[in-house]
């Protein structure tokens, strides 16, 4: 602002332009009394989100201010409202004294709440994961290379790793979900950030590689950062040190709850893109919600911190098979042991031992915050107990790192009452007993009624006055009455402090020692028990880093328990995982689909090797295609997170990646057509697919015209049988490529069937070997309610279409029994699919039939017709 419109703003205003000043792109809730006030553009974009009332407060610089209030005590259910918008709130606070300032009160910023680096309880989502992510770019070889650091605030959660390319960009950002997103305001791919809300865009010089290395070591004390294994990534090392700063920044605080910092590597995880996460519906449904996903089904961990892990676990499958098989020895441990039920009643008492552990080294715990940590740390001796006996090494692990602290937990349970207040703020924290100042300075306030009853009563026996009286008045204090009649009598130690018409009033040097004590007995002992508080919270943040271990422990066990509580109740098995080719599954089922359908779910077999590593899946709409391909890769997905599977048996050779083409979706943000999802999506699978990946494809194709679309899906599959051999299976409606099966030496036809009965289809969801033979396309659109006059319409077209193609519709497609051949240019070679291309040569044919009056020919008139048209076909 400058010096000319400076001076046309009241002082207040001034203040408050220079606190905005520091804070351009955040809420400013500036304190006014009772109220926050918000002016200017904050109050028009708050009046907006929070359906306020938008008015204003007098003029400044000539113009009046635009002004919208919340009440002090009601701000944070506001603020919490904004947050969950993604916006960000600062706070000022008045911290000079009204009474005795001269021009505005001094006020200061308090507090900085962002999306990203909450950690209050009330704004943070129970079973979510509520992260901080900081993303840099470097260009290296002619390569795009993004830095990625992340930080859950609310654990204390640190990682860092880098990845290659947009599509891995994208893939990770859906992966990890942020709340929040810092970027250099230079960084050149924030197109593809899909956030709406919540991205910050910082100077570049706060991604700094020099300085943000500086910021690490020093938040970790240690002299580089060879001890994490993350020398070499030099962009996310930099996307770190501006997120650190920026959490410095926003808590006022340091972050001692930050002890480490992790490297994930991308080749110990099974990658999942983007599109495959969202059609997996591993946490959030097709349609964006949380119902009917895996996670819906799968979790019933005891606890959010187990809630919050099985999350990050279903979403990061792991390749390393000595993880997989310790955890897989747990689940079977103690499912066979039934201890899961034992655990779950413990942790149960646990709670979100996690969060808290964070709000007490950002010393922003409250007193319920240590009541509840007390119970988590009461129950620790209980679980040690019931792990002990167990035999799995990892559970002895897990044994060792839950650490008991009966010390901690006797000194909480003596220092708090039962129920405590929910802020620090109003007293009422410690029990009687913990700290011998605090009760005598509470004992002073709550029992002054008795000690002037008996100080009135030993001063009248001690005196023999009988009118004398011990009282109270506001502005003289104690005092000692009596009246005139006998005030002569007053012992000498008796002070004179006020003289009435009826009586003398006195006081006494007990009295006053008294009356010191009582008066500043509330305001000293709400002291001494921020005092007290301050130092439990020293006391626990010394034992930090034992309680963090202890808790992450126990979110381990907490979800490795819930695979096991799973497994027993669901019917899983345990799969057998090994670097051998081959996906082999018996009786496997969809474990979302099982748990929403009435009827019995069908379990169905897969078999893939190396002589079979891709499947065409035909069969009538609705047959289970779509269901059967996705519970192949559920449970390859599952087996790689130690968990138990839908199945009778699986044995599943570990795979890099999962890719799924599925389902349709339009990008029309992104500019992009249905059908050019679709073949990005298929792009993306061909180059990236290798050996190992599985690739589900469903009806690639369909979005364009018939003879595009099943050239593409022709060749897509010859690349992937042939060039990537990886892991295929491959839903169609084009029957033309169940003849690809023939050519292919590692394709096989599989197919589900469905029968008719009485004139209703019945669709038996049972995968058997060869190519389906019928489609029934049309009895499916009459089950889904298309009017009949438009079926009978359909099968009369349907009819026409054959006899004028000269093909069989895939309504009744009969299998090839083509052997073999190992052909190179199978779109030349096959016979189904010379028919169908010829077919475009075959249109002037359709014409003349289509011109035919059929209702006004005699008999011999169509039998001619008939005669010409099959000597034009010869
Ligand atoms: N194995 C099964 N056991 C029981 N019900 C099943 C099974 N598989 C599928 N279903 C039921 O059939 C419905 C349709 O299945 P799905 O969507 O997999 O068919 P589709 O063959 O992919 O159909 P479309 O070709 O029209 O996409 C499912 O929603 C489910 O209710």
């Amino acid at each position: 602002m400058s010096k000319k419109s400076a001076d046309s703003h009241t002082p207040m205003m001034r203040q408050y332009f220079g606190l905005k000043s520091q804070h351009p792109n955040q809420l400013l809730f500036y304190r006014m009394g009772d109220f926050y006030e918000l002016f200017y553009d904050d109050a028009k974009r708050a009046a907006q989100l929070l359906d306020i009332t938008l008015t204003a407060r007098g003029h400044s610089g000539g113009l009046p201010i635009p002004m919208a209030g919340i009440p002090f005590h009601a701000a944070e259910n506001y603020i919490a409202r904004l947050v969950r918008m993604g916006e960000s709130v600062v706070v000022a606070e008045q911290t000079g004294d009204p009474a005795t300032s001269k021009g505005p009160v001094e006020r200061q910023i308090a507090r900085i709440v962002t999306p990203g680096t909450i950690s209050d309880e009330a704004f943070l989502e129970e079973k979510r994961e509520n992260l901080l992510l900081s993303l840099s770019h470097q260009s290296r070889k002619g390569l795009d290379v993004f830095g990625f650091s992340y930080l859950d605030m609310a654990s204390g959660r640190f990682c860092l790793f880098e990845v290659d390319g947009h599509e891995s960009l994208s893939s990770e950002l859906q992966r990890l979900s942020p709340r929040e997103i810092l970027i250099s305001e230079d960084f050149p791919a924030r197109d593809t950030i899909n956030l709406e809300k919540g991205i910050c865009e910082l100077g570049p010089w706060h991604f700094d590689y020099e300085s943000s290395y500086r910021q690490l070591i020093q938040q970790f004390n240690t002299k580089d950062l060879s001890g994490f294994g993350c020398e070499a990534l030099t962009a996310a090392i930099a996307s770190a040190g501006a997120l650190l700063q920026y959490a410095k920044d926003t808590q006022r605080s340091a972050l001692p709850h930050i002890q480490s910092i992790t490297v994930e590597h991308k080749d110990d995880s099974v990658l999942i893109d983007g599109a495959t996460r969202r059609n997996l519906e591993i946490d959030i449904n097709l349609t964006g919600g949380t119902s009917n996903t895996l996670v819906e089904v799968l979790d019933s961990c005891a606890t959010p911190m187990g809630s919050r892990l099985l999350k990050r676990w279903l979403h990061t499958p792991i390749r390393d098979l000595q993880e997989i098989k310790e955890r897989q020895t747990v689940v079977a441990e103690l499912k066979e042991k039934h201890l899961h039920f034992d655990f779950e009643a413990s942790l149960k008492k646990v709670g979100d031992l996690e969060r808290i552990l964070s709000r007490v080294a950002l010393r922003s715990a409250r007193p319920r915050d240590l009541l509840r940590l007390r119970f988590a740390l009461e129950v620790l001796p209980e679980i040690n107990s019931l792990l002990t006996p167990l035999s799995a090494q990892r559970l002895a692990d897990l044994n060792q790192r839950i650490i008991a602290q009966p010390e901690l937990t006797d000194t909480l349970t003596k220092a708090l009452v039962e129920n405590p207040p929910s802020v620090v703020r109003d007293g009422g924290i410690f029990a009687k007993g913990f700290d011998d100042e605090l009760d005598e300075l509470l004992s002073l306030s709550s029992n002054a009624t008795d000690f002037l009853a008996e100080m009135e009563r030993s001063e009248k026996e001690r005196t023999g006055i009988s009118s004398l009286k011990v009282g109270f008045n506001r502005v003289h204090g104690y005092y000692i009455e009596i009246s005139r009649l006998h005030s002569e009598q007053a012992p000498v130690e008796y002070i004179r402090r006020q003289t009435l018409k009826n009586a003398e009033r006195f006081i006494t040097p007990e009295l006053k020692t008294f009356e010191d004590k009582a008066l500043s007995a509330k305001s000293k002992s709400l002291a001494r028990e921020k005092e007290l508080y301050e130092n439990l919270l020293d006391l626990l943040n010394n034992s930090l880093r034992e309680l963090q271990t202890t808790s992450q422990a126990l979110a381990q066990l907490d979800v490795l328990s819930n695979f096991a509580l799973q497994a027993d109740k669901l019917n899983f098995a345990c799969p057998e995982l090994h670097n051998n080719s081959g996906i082999n599954i018996i009786g496997g089922r969809h474990p979302v689909v099982e748990s929403v359908i009435s009827e019995p779910f069908v379990p169905n077999d897969l078999d893939l090797h190396d002589g079979r590593s891709l499947l065409m899946i035909t069969g009538p709409n609705m047959g289970g295609k779509s269901t059967y391909m996705r519970q192949i890769a559920l449970i390859t997905l599952l087996a790689h997170t130690g968990s138990f599977v839908p199945a009778e048996s699986a044995s599943i050779s570990v795979v890099d990646r999962i890719f799924t083409r599925m389902g349709s979706s339009d990008d029309l943000a992104g500019g992009r057509s249905t059908f050019m999802v679709e073949m990005t999506e298929t792009a993306n699978i061909l180059n990236n697919a290798s050996k190992n990946s599985l690739v589900l494809m469903d009806e690639v194709g369909r979005g364009t015209s018939t003879f595009d679309g099943l050239s593409l899906a022709w060749s897509a599959v010859d690349f992937l049988a042939r060039e990537l051999q990886c892991y295929v299976l491959f839903a169609t409606h084009y029957f033309e490529l169940t003849t690809l099966a023939d050519q292919l030496e590692n394709a096989a036809n599989v197919h589900l069937t469905a029968t008719e009965y009485e004139d209703e289809i019945v669709f038996m969801h049972k995968v058997h070997e060869g190519p389906a033979s019928q489609s029934y396309g049309l009895q499916v659109a009459q089950l889904a309610g298309v009017p009949r006059n438009v079926i009978s319409h359909a099968k009369l077209k349907l009819q026409e279409l054959e006899v004028t193609t000269g093909i069989e519709s895939s309504e009744k497609a009969q299998p090839t029994n083509q052997t073999k051949k190992g052909i190179h240019h199978p779109i030349e070679s096959t016979p189904l699919q010379t028919d169908l291309f010829a077919m475009a040569e075959q249109n002037d044919l359709k014409a003349q039939i289509s011109e035919l009056d059929i209702d006004n020919m005699t008999p011999i008139e169509a039998l001619n017709a008939l005669h010409k048209l099959k000597s034009e076909l010869n």
